[in-house]
């Protein structure tokens, strides 16, 4: 288990990883804990307020990075990971832990894809949640008619509109799609409910086609219009210039839905809301077809490092573990080990240049705050890239009484030990723990490396005859 996850304050349940939690550690070098913000390294008196360099600068003013939607579509593209099986008792889970983290829409499989869809569609939108329930269907009145006898807020129609889809998927004209899409966008609205009108593979469409249609459509009332990176091929440059050139064209809402074939689904989403789009597609994790989507969590990341105080007024951020354990769970994968927040050592800091500065600083090597998302920042000590201050933090902690000089000397030794191998939390302590009794009952003196060597051999050897009455008792 991570030790950022085991909620415990010192983690010790794997060997390689030694790690401290800091969060109630005494001044260090004068200044508050790592969890105490300082007004600057060594207690320097540099404003606390700094620009932070990723905000959104007020001349972009399409700019939308602090005023954006999440439509959670975990229940309808997230359906579509290889190894998704929903029930409806796991779908109800699912779309209530979105609703308490606070995303403004959650999409649904179509309706007409099994009964059992058609079911947990109503289900869900009987719940009563704050989030407006949306369902996802193809342009088609067949579809369209179930869709909106389920009782969803708003329906989101597609149709693929580039060359490889009208040749090979349904094999329909533009004029015919055109045509279609109206009937439908129409059908819908006259019953009261959004609707959003979305060409498929958009990145590989005509331009005056995408644009044609987006203005058709737009001119008959559309809510919203979604642009769809269906095989994941955009670049962030490309993302924003079509959808600038979008937002020239139509007055409605826009929603970008990214795949991530190519890793470039959150700078595209980042670089979607820089052009002036207002609506996001997330799924848990990512997931959906193939690698997937834009996750929520690495969005929320991303778009809280524009704006912290903006992300944590909409989102219920402590949440987002919670809910990221629930869908692994539901669809048998583990939390990969570099998700961003959540990640196995998303917030451990390990080499002693950076855990000096955390530790005078967080925000030195952090730009996300653990305890904003209900974590722990840890200060990993016991291996060979490790360096006096961060032993100094664990030696405070301790409660043990060193001067600067013994520390280091301690330090020396933690690292010729670490050399060999990695060294636990409990063979810190104890070095520790050894090496100031020795200094206080006069055995030891700096620099006294075989003084030291024999006393940690006294120890080895005490507690092995321990250990071994304790299997005889
Ligand atoms: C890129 C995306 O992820 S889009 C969303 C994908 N979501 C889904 O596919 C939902 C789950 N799908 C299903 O349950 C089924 O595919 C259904 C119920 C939608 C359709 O099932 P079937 O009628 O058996 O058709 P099948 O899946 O084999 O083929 C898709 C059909 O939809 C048509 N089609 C494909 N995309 C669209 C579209 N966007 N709008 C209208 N028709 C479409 C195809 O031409 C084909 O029609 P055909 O039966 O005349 O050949
Ligand atoms: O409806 C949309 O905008 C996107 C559909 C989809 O999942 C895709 O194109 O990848
Ligand atoms: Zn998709």
């Amino acid at each position: 288990m991570c030790p950022c996850q085991n909620g415990d304050n010192v983690a010790t349940d794997r060997n390689e990883m030694v790690s401290v939690d800091l969060s109630n550690k005494p001044k260090v070098n004068g200044v508050n804990g790592v969890n105490g913000h300082t007004n600057g390294v060594n207690g320097s008196t540099a404003p606390q307020q700094r620009r932070n360099p990723y905000a959104p600068r007020a001349s972009d003013f399409l700019n939308n990075v602090s005023n954006f939607k999440i439509i959670e579509s975990t229940l309808r593209e997230g359906e579509q990971f290889a190894n998704a099986f929903f029930d409806t008792k796991t779908k109800i889970a699912i779309a209530k832990a979105l609703d308490a983290f606070g995303v403004e829409y959650l999409e649904l499989t179509s309706p007409a894809a099994s009964e059992q869809s058609r079911a947990d569609c109503e289900a869900i939108c009987k719940l009563g949640l704050k989030a407006k329930v949306l369902t996802h269907i193809r342009c088609h009145m067949d579809d369209a008619r179930i869709a909106v006898e389920t009782g969803v807020d708003g329906v989101d129609v597609v149709i693929g509109t580039s060359s490889f889809l009208r040749e090979f998927s349904h094999g329909k004209d533009m004029a015919y799609i055109t045509k279609t899409a109206i009937e439908v966008i129409n059908f819908v609205k006259s019953k009261g409910i959004e609707v959003r009108f979305s060409t498929e593979d958009s990145f590989r469409s005509d331009l005056v086609d995408l644009l044609s249609i987006y203005q058709t459509v737009d001119k008959i009332g559309v809510n919203r219009v979604g642009i769809a990176d269906t095989v994941g091929c955009a670049n962030p440059r490309q993302v924003y210039e079509l959808v600038r050139t979008l937002r020239g064209v139509v007055g409605c809402d826009i929603e970008v839905h990214l795949h991530n074939d190519t890793g470039m689904a959150i700078a595209n989403a980042y670089c979607a809301l820089e052009a002036g789009a207002t609506h996001i597609d997330t799924s848990v994790l990512g997931i959906g077809e193939r690698v997937g989507i834009t996750p929520l969590g690495g969005l929320v990341a991303c778009l809280y490092a524009a704006n912290p105080e903006y992300v944590k007024s909409k989102y219920n951020l402590p949440m987002l573990r919670e809910i990221e354990n629930l869908v692994a769970e539901a669809v048998e994968v583990n939390v990969p080990f570099m998700n961003p927040i959540t990640g196995y050592c998303a917030f451990t800091h390990k080499a002693g240049i950076h855990a000096k500065a955390i530790l005078n600083n967080p925000s030195t090597y952090e730009i996300l705050k653990p305890e904003d998302f209900g974590l722990t920042r840890y200060v990993s000590i016991g291996h060979r890239l490790t360096g006096w201050n961060a032993v100094k933090s664990r030696v405070e902690q301790l409660g043990l009484k060193l001067t600067d000089e013994q520390i280091k000397d301690a330090t020396a030794k933690i690292k010729e030990l670490a050399d060999v191998r990695t060294q636990s939390m409990d063979d810190v302590d104890s070095l520790l723990r050894i090496y100031h009794s020795g200094i206080q009952s006069g055995e030891l003196e700096v620099g006294q490396r075989e003084a030291l060597d024999r006393l940690l051999k006294k120890h080895r050897e005490e507690s092995r005859a321990e250990t071994e009455v304790a299997a005889w008792v």
